[in-house]
């Protein structure tokens, strides 16, 4: 079998597109303009790819985009009292701290002193547990991403087995929960799980968010499983020339959709999802703000 390729570029410039239609007409019937805030501490250059292609899909869809780039040394309390200041700014909707943060700063603390209701990364403690307990909240960009493509490959969810390698905070986990939520028998596994492979070869929908290029090979795979690939990893590719790297997921590739019904790439999956996502939830934030009626089939 050779797997249906899931083209999360080509939808994510959809879910954009939806989004640009509603802030257009929030503008126009309401006046209002939803505003995005970026605040990246550091210099990490990955990160700075982030911000910047994030800044510029932000203006493309025709909200205001606020970046905030402090050096990595900045105290805790000069990182809280710019996140305090965008919490009482009534232009901004929307507030994204980059994680990770350098090591003197305490990730939790400052993610807890967002505005939930501005949260739109979905990582205070309140948005976890209003999608842990199946309430309305603020979901997390790149699990909703997955959720949106799975769903639009899938007639249902329900009753599938599904199994989540990685159980960190701002994946693994909550997209768990998605899964749940949907019916999904759900397993997560992570670096302690016992026969790994034999767990994912249960799967009929795995969604791989390790950290380890290219660690799913096909003979994980159960045939004709829909694999959602987040990972992305950045490794040396010689054959490109010297010193030249390419993007790869947590799954090999090539082995995994000999056997899948569908596969996400790596890139042009996941990653372009988790940024419409994001900016999604901006305009969903900037409604329930304002009391409007939010945009349907842009939240979970
Ligand atoms: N496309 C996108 O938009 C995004 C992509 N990413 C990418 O997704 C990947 C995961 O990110 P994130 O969740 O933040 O990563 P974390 O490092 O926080 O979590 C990784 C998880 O993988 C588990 N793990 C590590 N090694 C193994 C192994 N050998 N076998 C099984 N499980 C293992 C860990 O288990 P344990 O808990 O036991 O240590 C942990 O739960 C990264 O490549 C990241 O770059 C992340 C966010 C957004
Ligand atoms: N508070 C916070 N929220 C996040 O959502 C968050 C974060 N911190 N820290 C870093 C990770 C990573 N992340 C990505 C988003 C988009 C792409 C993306 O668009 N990737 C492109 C390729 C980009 C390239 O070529 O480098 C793709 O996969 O096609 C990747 C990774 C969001 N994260």
């Amino acid at each position: 079998m050779t797997a249906t390729v899931i083209d999360g570029k080509a939808f994510a410039a959809k879910v954009r597109g939806q989004v640009a239609d509603h802030v257009a007409r929030l503008k126009e019937d309401h006046g209002i303009t939803p505003g995005l805030a970026v605040v990246l501490v550091g210099e990490d250059p990955a990160s700075q790819v982030y911000v910047r292609s994030k800044g510029k899909m932000t203006v493309e869809v025709g909200m205001k985009s606020v970046e905030h780039r402090l050096d990595a040394e900045t105290s805790e309390e000069d990182l809280l009292a710019v996140v305090k200041s965008l919490n009482a700014d009534p232009e901004i909707h929307g507030i994204l701290v980059q994680l990770p943060l350098p090591g003197h700063l305490n990730e939790d603390l400052v993610i807890n002193s967002i505005d939930p209701a501005k949260d739109v990364d979905g990582f205070h403690i309140s948005n976890v547990g209003l999608l842990g307990t199946g309430q309305k909240s603020m979901v997390p960009c790149t699990p909703l991403g997955c959720l949106m493509m799975l769903r639009d490959h899938h007639e249902s969810l329900s009753g599938l087995n599904a199994v989540v390698i990685g159980r960190s905070n701002i994946v693994g986990k909550p997209m768990a929960q998605l899964l749940l939520g949907d019916s999904c028998t759900v397993t997560i596994a992570h670096s302690r799980t016992k026969d790994i492979q034999d767990v994912v070869r249960g799967a009929d929908v795995v969604v791989a968010a390790v950290g380890r290029p290219e660690m799913v090979t096909g003979d994980w795979i159960k045939p004709g499983a829909t694999v959602i690939d987040v990972g992305i990893n950045r490794i040396n590719a010689p054959e490109k020339g010297e010193g030249k790297t390419r993007l790869v997921g947590d799954c090999d590739y090539e082995s995994c959709a000999e056997v899948a019904g569908a596969i996400t790439p790596v890139p042009g999956g996941v990653g372009p999802m988790t940024i419409a996502c994001l900016l999604a939830n901006t305009v969903t934030a900037c409604c329930r703000a304002n009391g409007l009626a939010e945009p349907e089939g842009l939240t979970a």
